[in-house]
């Protein structure tokens, strides 16, 4: 089990409290570490559930059992009317918690009850994550070192195809991290940071700008209605591209966004064909990242500038730390990462196929606010998701091994958070290039 989740866990399977008062103290205030795993969660709803029957036991004993002073008609019908009461109040309690705090789990266009797993089909959900989780669990030397791209490149197809959909429903269109803007609500600040990207690259109508490793197109609408501009968008992700266009229609922006399946490291565009480009933390899937920066380059037009924000590893990073490996392989593996760079590598190789940089910086340093906060959600939002996709695997509307893939993402989001706590690891390396334009 992971170190974080051991830590956070020790509480749980500490000794058992002595007294009831104990035992309700024990579940209630049990300080379930943020970054815990819906297992903890779960049997922390366990100890509330026995706490409640507990406290219904004890705190209203002489209702629910006899005693000398009322007649055997008068404790039945006492009893008649403390379930009806006690049913209708769990019942409310229970459409309460499924339509309006679970709704608010649901509110961004993705339901629970239709999890869907892209071209995996339900029967084979299991099966693919525990192919994925094989691949990708092995050493880094051995990944590295798998010379089989087009098996590597198809496992992160696997992985999308697994998570698109809980991303969807749990995070919203855009997959990625963007700055806590203080005041700002998280979909907020994610559209203000994606907008800056536009403004990076001076998008503006008539252009045609490339979007490398598009996702379901959550940044190409915001950067499309922001600057008039027409993007393209490109993902490895077949269900990807049909989620893209599904939300790009609905948006009323399928005339200017455009969406095709493809590999960003042999692209199906000719050369110089983009005004300008952008890739929001898509790159760091690949193995090599002088791949898909010389695929950029070749397909942006002389002059044009690339902005992108990537993954990387911070110069607070200590590779002799066993507790930082643990993080940085923890959070390579939930992202389906081959490796993580170094934060200067991105600079360095830009320059070597040929970018001028322009800029280049940490965008999760201050004055931004931590991007981490919003991964840490409640404890109850783990548990609320993990209890919903677990009842819903168990009455077969979700694929079964959609268990084992959250169970995955809340062990990926417990290493990133501790990762960006401690300062090893940003998500939002920035750099701004530009193509040179060709000299008379
Ligand atoms: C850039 C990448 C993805 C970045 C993020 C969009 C996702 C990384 C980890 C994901 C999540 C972790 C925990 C999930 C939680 C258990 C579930 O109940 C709801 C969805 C999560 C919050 C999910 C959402 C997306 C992430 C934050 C690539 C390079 C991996
Ligand atoms: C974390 S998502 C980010 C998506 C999008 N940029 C956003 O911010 O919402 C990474 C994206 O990169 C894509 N990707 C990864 N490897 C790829 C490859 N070799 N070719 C094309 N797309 C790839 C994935 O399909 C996914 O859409």
């Amino acid at each position: 089990m992971d170190k974080h989740v051991r830590e956070a866990g020790k509480g749980v399977n500490g000794p058992p409290p002595r007294s009831l008062s104990q035992q309700i103290q024990c579940s209630s205030i049990l300080t379930v570490h943020p970054q815990s795993r819906p297992d903890i969660a779960l049997s922390l709803s366990g100890r509330l559930c026995r706490s409640g029957l507990l406290l219904a036991h004890y705190k209203f004993k002489p209702i629910l059992l006899p005693s000398s002073h009322h007649s055997p008609f008068e404790i039945r019908a006492m009893d008649l009317s403390t379930a009806t009461w006690t049913a209708a109040v769990v019942g409310a309690a229970a459409v309460y918690w499924f339509v309006w705090v679970m709704g608010s789990a649901e509110v961004k266009g993705k339901r629970a009850v239709n999890l869907k797993t892209g071209s995996v089909s339900r029967d084979q959900v299991q099966e693919k994550h525990r192919q994925f989780w094989s691949f990708f669990v092995r050493s880094k030397e051995d990944i590295a070192a798998a010379s089989d791209e087009y098996r590597r490149i198809s496992f992160i197809e696997t992985y999308y195809d697994l998570v698109t959909d809980i991303y969807e429903w749990g995070w919203g269109q855009s997959f990625h991290f963007s700055p806590s803007l203080p005041g700002r609500s998280h979909r907020e600040a994610t559209r203000i940071y994606e907008k800056r990207v536009a403004d990076a690259i001076a998008a503006r109508p008539g252009q045609r700008i490339l979007d490398v490793g598009c996702g379901v197109g959550g940044p190409m609408r915001t950067i499309a209605a922001h600057s008039g501009a027409g993007i393209v968008g490109i993902t490895i992700s077949e269900y990807q591209v049909s989620r893209a266009r599904e939300h790009n229609r609905r948006a009323g922006l399928d005339g200017r966004c455009e969406v095709v399946r493809g590999n960003y490291l042999e692209m199906p565009f000719p050369e110089s064909s983009f005004d300008g480009a952008y890739c929001v933390q898509a790159a760091c899937h690949a193995r090599r990242l002088e791949d898909v920066y010389r695929e950029v380059f070749r397909v942006l037009k002389p002059g044009a500038l690339f902005v992108t924000d990537d993954w990387v590893t911070t110069a607070l990073y200590r590779p002799d730390d066993p507790r930082h490996v643990e993080a940085i392989r923890g959070t390579e593996r939930g992202g389906a990462l081959a490796t993580l760079r170094a934060q200067h590598e991105l600079a360095a190789t830009a320059r070597q196929v040929g970018f001028e940089v322009l800029e280049e910086r940490d965008l999760a340093l201050p004055p931004a606010e931590p991007w981490w906060t919003r991964l840490k959600m409640s404890r109850l939002a783990y548990w609320r998701n993990h209890l919903l996709i677990s009842v819903l695997a168990v009455l077969r509307i979700a694929p079964k091994g959609m268990v084992e893939v959250h169970e995955m993402l809340c062990e990926a989001a417990a290493h990133m958070s501790y990762a960006g706590e401690t300062g090893i690891f940003t998500p939002l390396q920035m750099i701004l290039c530009r193509k040179p334009s060709i000299k008379p």
